[in-house]
């Protein structure tokens, strides 16, 4: 069995949307594509959207990692499973019923996570653990790219691999916002092991070799909880 690696995400929203498939291509060695739906609403900002998911379906094979930033994300969440998600993460603070909006995703045949903000607390995920995929956790307070990763966000982290832990559960656990180079490793250690990174990849001069440079650089982390 080879061994785990970090998986690394780069959010197209630090992406030069002129040239979006020119940056798509440059990431297809990425283990997601990390996609920030955002309503105007729930975020500060107004981002992507159902047509934004197709087009990118068509211009990639690396998975979709659909983060969905919208008020009340159970009217909305099937089109993005239409539209190709493959995997569909929705905020706690958002979702009406999210039990339900997670079996819908099942039921689609996609991966299915939930959200926390830096200031929702690990406990919220108390009953919802054990039926997702994967948890997200906000590093920043969601709606922007390019800003600093909140410290508090690493015991966080350790909390949910500790609860993961006690249930016996597989879980993913990403982190989105604020990774670079200069953390990523810390973030990995504490219990992550898909890290979204935005500005960190599109602001870097070689966008492929910086995914290749957080997954190199974040791996050693990994044995810190992973044995
Ligand atoms: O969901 C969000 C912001 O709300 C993120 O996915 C950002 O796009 C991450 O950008 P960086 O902090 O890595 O620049
Ligand atoms: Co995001």
């Amino acid at each position: 069995m080879s061994a785990p690696v970090v998986r690394v995400a780069p959010s197209i929203l630090s992406a030069d949307l002129l040239n979006l498939g020119r940056d798509l291509e440059a990431i297809s060695g990425a283990d997601f594509i990390h996609i920030d739906v955002m309503d105007g609403h729930f975020t500060p900002n107004l981002t992507f959207g159902v047509d934004t998911v197709k087009a990118c379906k068509r211009a990639s094979t690396v998975p979709l990692d659909v983060h969905m930033m919208v008020t009340n994300p159970d009217e909305s969440v099937s089109w993005y499973l239409d539209a190709g998600a493959d995997m569909v993460t929705v905020h706690l603070e958002a979702a009406r019923h999210p039990h339900r909006i997670v079996s819908e995703i099942h039921a689609a045949g996609a991966q299915a996570g939930v959200v926390l903000n830096p200031g929702t607390p690990a406990c919220a995920l108390d009953s919802i653990l054990e039926d997702v995929d994967m948890v997200l956790l906000m590093s920043v307070d969601p709606g922007f790219g390019g800003q600093s990763f909140i410290e508090g966000t690493i015991r966080k982290i350790s909390q949910v691999r500790s609860m993961a832990r006690e249930r016996g559960k597989d879980l993913l656990i990403e982190v989105d916002g604020g990774v670079s180079a200069a953390n990523v490793e810390r973030v990995v250690a504490a219990g992550a092991d898909v890290i979204v990174a935005g500005s960190a990849v599109f602001g870097s001069a070689d966008p492929a070799r910086e995914v290749a440079r957080l997954r190199e650089l974040g791996t050693p982390g990994l044995a810190a909880w992973n044995a």
